[in-house]
């Protein structure tokens, strides 16, 4: 497989294919499905899958761990698509704090 930034954007180019406005079928793609419930479908599913995530952390269970993220990098990825955004926005957001340490970040805030 190509790199795992390489493979975000395949995935975000297949989500915004289910966009409305570029033909999505809500009838064959669950994603187009959600675009066409409208924001709160997918913003609810944001925050299950994040409740499921902290409770899979508390469980210790690594391979539910993975998946819980998994899914909650696929839904915030599907609210991406929707706004009009992009991984690599995302990406390249962490990247511009590389090597800032967040209690510098935090106290810097508080000036
Ligand atoms: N990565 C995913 C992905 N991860 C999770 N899911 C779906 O997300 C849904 C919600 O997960 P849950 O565990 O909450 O399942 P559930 O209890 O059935 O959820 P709900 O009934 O409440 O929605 C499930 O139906 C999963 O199959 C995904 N659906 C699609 N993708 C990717 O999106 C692409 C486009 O999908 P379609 O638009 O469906 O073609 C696919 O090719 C995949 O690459």
């Amino acid at each position: 497989m190509s790199s795992s930034s390489d493979f975000l954007a395949v995935l975000a180019n297949t989500l915004e294919s289910r966009l409305p406005s570029n033909g999505g079928n809500p009838e064959s793609s669950y994603v187009a499905k959600l675009y066409h419930k409208g924001p709160d479908s997918f913003l609810k599913k944001v925050g299950e899958e994040a409740t499921e995530l902290v409770m899979a952390c508390k469980d210790a269970d690594k391979e539910r761990i993975i998946a819980e993220t998994a899914d909650l990098w696929f839904h915030s990825m599907v609210a991406l698509g929707y706004y009009g955004l992009r991984p690599e926005q995302v990406i390249t957001e962490l990247a511009r704090r590389e090597g800032v340490s967040g209690l510098v970040e935090k106290a810097s805030r508080k000036e």
